[in-house]
């Protein structure tokens, strides 16, 4: 998922990733399972997983990574590869957009070769149905000529393993969904997890960091490696230019400060989100999309980048009516909800029995 923000100008807390960042983020990724922080239960499944496909001496079940960007999901798929010994095929659904480009990638695998298909749910509606044969037999047929005289030639494949990832699985349809062995669901990372991640960055880029600075640093990553290790290479840069070259609370405080993170992780989009629906709209209910155009943002980065962590923080509801601000939410904008306050409606059921949580409105 790109994620990066043309609407809130350049994030230092996006958690999409440009060639330079990813460049960057390579050399930080964990190489196998024991190098990879957190997400006990994935792991633990994961490990068993592939273990008995070892055992087995055959490629691994297809698996799929679900969860908001920068959890761990392309980090994962390289994983499976390494545990595997097998060679990996990066490609995206953005780029499969006719059945075509998905048979060229799939008859020139190697046996036991792992194909990654990033933001699996983007991938044309075609080229998806040739997936769910290929997944299930390992074959496919490749359509030769048009209208009458077209003929279906069927194509032998080698066994492969697709780890699929997408950060909306619900957009997934439940023929593909179903065909993938096993699915791994990535949550937020808790500070502490964060924590050990910046440990261990730290000990990668040489810099040197303390307890605090780390603490201060995971607390404000919105529970996202991704964000931590981005934080910690801005603060690294006020550290050695203003600072003492150490990272510590200090410096983190001071750099987070330059670069519009707040106390609990909030960066420029979250706050325009926030600001914009309870400034604009009395605290909602309001629609995604409405919302998305007035922070000047595409609702699927607003949906799938902000939205999550906004939620999961108590600082925005989402409706059948609509997103809504919540009590924290006037108290973190230090605003005082109006009287009534949408929010109190719009969290009563409505005429189908759904509250705040229920059905997800555009
Ligand atoms: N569990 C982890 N332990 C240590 N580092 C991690 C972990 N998970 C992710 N990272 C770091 O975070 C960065 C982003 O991870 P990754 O690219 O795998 O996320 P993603 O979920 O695939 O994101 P996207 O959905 O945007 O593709 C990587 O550089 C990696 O170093």
């Amino acid at each position: 998922m790109s994620g990066e923000t043309p609407g809130a100008g350049p994030r230092v807390v996006g958690v999409g990733a440009d060639a330079v960042e990813r460049a960057a983020e390579s050399a930080l990724r964990p190489h196998d399972l024991t190098e990879f922080v957190g997400q006990t239960v994935v792991r633990e499944q994961l490990q068993l997983v592939l273990a008995a496909a070892r055992k087995r001496g055959a490629p691994a079940d297809h698996v799929l990574f679900s969860g908001p960007p920068g959890l761990g999901k392309t980090t994962l798929a390289m994983i499976v590869a390494a545990e595997m010994g097998a060679p990996l095929r990066q490609s995206s659904g953005p780029a499969i957009q006719h059945a075509g480009d998905l048979a060229a990638v799939l008859s020139s695998l190697d046996e036991g070769e792992v194909l990654f298909i990033d933001e699996v749910h983007r991938m044309a509606r075609p080229a998806e149905e040739l997936l769910y044969m290929a997944m299930e037999d390992f074959r496919v047929d490749v359509i030769v000529g048009k209208g009458p005289g077209a003929t279906a030639i069927p194509l032998e494949l080698p066994r492969f393993t697709l780890v699929g990832a997408t950060t909306r699985a619900g957009l997934l349809p439940a023929p593909l969904r179903d065909r993938f062995g096993f699915t791994g669901f990535l949550d937020f990372y808790t500070p502490a997890e964060l924590v050990q991640v910046l440990r261990r960055s730290a000990l990668l880029l040489g810099v040197q960091l303390t307890v605090e600075g780390a603490e201060e640093i995971g607390r404000r990553s919105r529970g996202t490696p991704r964000i931590a290790n981005r934080l910690l290479r801005r603060v690294r840069d006020w550290a050695q230019v203003r600072g003492s070259g150490i990272v510590d609370r200090r410096a983190a405080r001071a750099a987070l400060e330059v670069y519009e993170v707040d106390e609990r992780g909030l960066d420029r989009l979250d706050r325009a989100v926030l600001e914009a629906l309870c400034r604009r709209f009395g605290g909602g209910p309001v629609g995604l999309s409405t919302l998305a155009v007035v922070v000047g943002e595409e609702a699927e980065t607003v949906e799938t980048v902000a939205e999550p962590f906004l939620v999961r923080e108590g600082l925005l509801g989402r409706t059948p009516r609509g997103r809504v601000a919540l009590p924290e939410t006037w108290a973190h904008l230090g605003l005082t909800p109006p009287r009534g306050s949408a929010w109190q409606l719009a969290l009563q059921p409505d005429d189908e029995g759904r509250g705040a949580g229920g059905a997800d409105p555009a």
